[in-house]
């Protein structure tokens, strides 16, 4: 699979002027409120015409302005799925779907239609009307039913953002299923930071209508850079690792992350599986001595690469630990009151139950 976007337009006082290329699995439009993450989609999805620029899926030209073609929304094949569900509500979550596979002409049959229901888990859901459906449950009915349209590309634009956290949690390990089994290219618009370490393989952040950086999810999402995008709260770095085990007692599963071991709370994962692990600067200490008797479960030994002065009185602190990056946000007063330089031995303190997964 290969997608290549190129979009130039004038929106008022806002100029887009973006392009990305994927090669599959799902890429995340990051970026602030905005910054033209939905403008992007539209164009993409042929709901918006752009000034100039062109969409190419597979080596097919589904728009291209300087060749004056412009595949119309429906015959571009994409699915599309908003921030809230839009069901149809006077239909039941059975003829929702159906109509999605309508739209595909014979290549709806019937066990995709199962495949998909078992997938996204609303077997239980068919007969009911959306208005006896929870947030969640609507969302995977929507998604049930651009599926069943048999689309080339789902475009889903912050699909989870309406839901609260209870019922996103409920809904993105379908996701992730949708992203690895399902095998569509998905294109998803986020501005949060732990759905996008989660489900994306690659990160496009767009800043004022442009792209400020692209490649590997977690290249992007852990570089400094990040942060105007991500904000101060949510910057940090996304590590990858594999689960070695977990301790049933103490519900913590260890992740090997290169060299080094992290203890993790509230994960059920077998041993073998790869997870990323999004770890926020402001949830890690650093100490100059190998603390004791601390509740922290994760104190890792490293040397600082670098320290960054933030306007506020912060101190962006990048720690190499094996080989993994660790940043640490600290104030500037702990930064002088330590002493640290670059080069210098730290151990950075990391509360298992502040790794998100
Ligand atoms: N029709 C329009 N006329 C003028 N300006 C527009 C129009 N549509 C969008 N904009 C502006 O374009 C910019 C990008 O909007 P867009 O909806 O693409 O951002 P976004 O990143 O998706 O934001 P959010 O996360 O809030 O949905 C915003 O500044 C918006 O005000």
């Amino acid at each position: 699979m290969s997608l290549t976007v190129e979009a130039h337009h004038q929106l008022g006082n806002f100029a887009l002027d973006a392009a990305f290329t994927s090669d599959g699995g799902v890429t995340a439009l990051f970026g602030r409120s905005g910054s033209g993450k939905t403008s992007l989609i539209n164009i993409i999805a042929g709901l918006m015409k752009p000034e100039s620029g062109r969409v190419l899926l597979d080596g097919d030209v589904i728009a291209d302005s300087e060749r004056r073609i412009f595949t119309p929304v429906h015959r571009r094949r994409f699915g599309y799925v908003f921030q809230e569900a839009r069901l149809f509500p006077h239909l039941s979550s059975r003829r929702n779907l159906a109509y999605g596979r309508w739209f595909a002409g014979k290549s709806g049959t019937g066990n995709e239609f199962t495949r998909i229901v078992d997938l996204l888990g609303i077997g239980h859901l068919l007969e009911r009307n959306p208005s006896a459906l929870s947030g969640g449950e609507k969302q995977r009915v929507a998604i049930g039913r651009a599926l069943l349209a048999a689309p080339r590309l789902l475009l889903m634009d912050e699909p989870l953002a309406a839901l609260d956290e209870a019922r996103k949690a409920e809904i993105l390990p379908y996701l992730e299923r949708l992203r690895d089994d399902a095998r569509i290219p998905i294109v998803y618009v986020s501005h949060s930071v732990g759905e996008v370490a989660r489900l994306a393989r690659r990160v496009v952040v767009l800043e004022n209508g442009r792209v400020t950086a692209s490649g590997a999810a977690a290249e992007v999402l852990s570089a400094p850079a990040a942060t105007l995008a991500t904000g101060r709260r949510e910057a940090g770095v996304l590590l990858e690792g594999e689960v070695e085990g977990t301790d049933p007692v103490h519900e913590l599963t260890t992740v090997r992350v290169g060299r080094e071991r992290l203890r993790i709370a509230g994960v059920s994962a077998t041993a073998g599986v790869r997870l990323r692990l999004h770890i926020a600067a402001r949830d890690v200490m650093l100490a100059t001595s190998r603390p004791v008797e601390i509740s922290a479960l994760n104190v890792l030994e490293g040397r600082i690469l670098t320290l960054t002065s933030e306007e506020d009185g912060s101190v962006d602190v990048r720690v190499t630990c094996g080989d993994a990056t660790i940043a640490a946000r600290i104030t500037r007063f702990s930064c002088d009151a330590l002493q640290l330089v670059p080069g210098r031995t730290v151990y950075a303190v990391i509360k298992s139950v502040a790794i998100d997964h």
